[in-house]
């Protein structure tokens, strides 16, 4: 791994205020890991707490509305977020595709809401295991891309980040091959280059996510193109997910 590995815990719809206490262990741990950079993505109720409470690590949304303001009841805008001291945002996670409908449109949509409010934006896309078995994997997951991440940004490589994230693999134990893995991430550069140019699509980090947790993380993360992890349920408690950040580091120093 030659970049500085990136690992992001997204809570997902976990975490009352108790859960502070896990993220600021986190960000105690990671004061002495600075080698990797971590983050953490707890829900709405929780990014300005743990934006306050944290020093090192960085804080971010597990989505955003497409629009600034307005008559979108029970949303919450980019602005907002930012505004409660989220620096990143994740988009087209798989359970909002699936459980609130989100297409390719939509998530690019709130992808440039996002960046117009100066967040990085962590995308996801990840094809089911129908599409896996079919043998369509790459297809979809380039086609998936195309039509969600933004056309360009003069900032591209320093504002987007990628996370593959099988469906199939996500909270199930399972896990694509290292070799499935280096492949996927092979196509996604390429598809990156192309669409932002050498120098930025080269920089635009790519992370993999889908059942990593501390003893398959050394494996995962040697990955040809795997520059860090989306962790969900191990990154619920500051052990699980410092196992984690620990592997990352080793990762990066062989
Ligand atoms: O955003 C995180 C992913 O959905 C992975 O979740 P998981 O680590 O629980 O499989």
């Amino acid at each position: 791994m030659a970049e500085r590995p990136y690992i992001v815990g997204n809570w997902k719809m976990n975490g009352t205020r108790a859960m502070l206490a896990q993220a600021r262990a986190i960000d105690r741990a990671a004061q002495n890991m600075m080698k990797v950079e971590v983050a953490l993505a707890p829900p709405f109720t929780l990014i300005h707490a743990t934006h306050r409470e944290v020093e090192q690590i960085g804080v971010g949304a597990q989505d955003c509305h497409c629009s600034t303001d307005g008559a979108h009841t029970g949303d919450v805008s980019a602005t907002m977020v930012a505004d409660a001291g989220a620096k990143f945002v994740i988009l087209g996670h798989s359970e909002r595709r699936q459980n609130h409908g989100e297409d390719d449109a939509l998530v690019r949509a709130k992808a440039e809401a996002a960046l117009a409010a100066s967040l990085r934006v962590i995308m996801c896309c990840g094809e089911t295991e129908d599409v896996r078995d079919a043998g369509n994997a790459i297809e979809f997951v380039a086609s998936q891309l195309r039509a969600s991440l933004p056309e360009k940004h003069e900032r591209a490589g320093e504002m987007l980040t990628v996370a593959y994230e099988p469906v199939w693999a996500i909270g199930t134990g399972r896990t694509p091959t290292v070799d499935d893995i280096g492949v996927m991430h092979r196509a996604i550069r390429e598809l990156l280059v192309e669409r932002y140019g050498d120098a930025d699509g080269a920089s635009i980090r790519i992370l993999y996510g889908g059942s990593v947790k501390a003893d398959n993380a050394r494996e995962l993360l040697s990955a040809d193109e795997v520059g860090g992890a989306l962790v969900g349920g191990a990154s619920l408690t500051a052990d699980s997910f410092m196992g984690i950040v620990i592997a990352a580091a080793e990762v990066h120093e062989q």
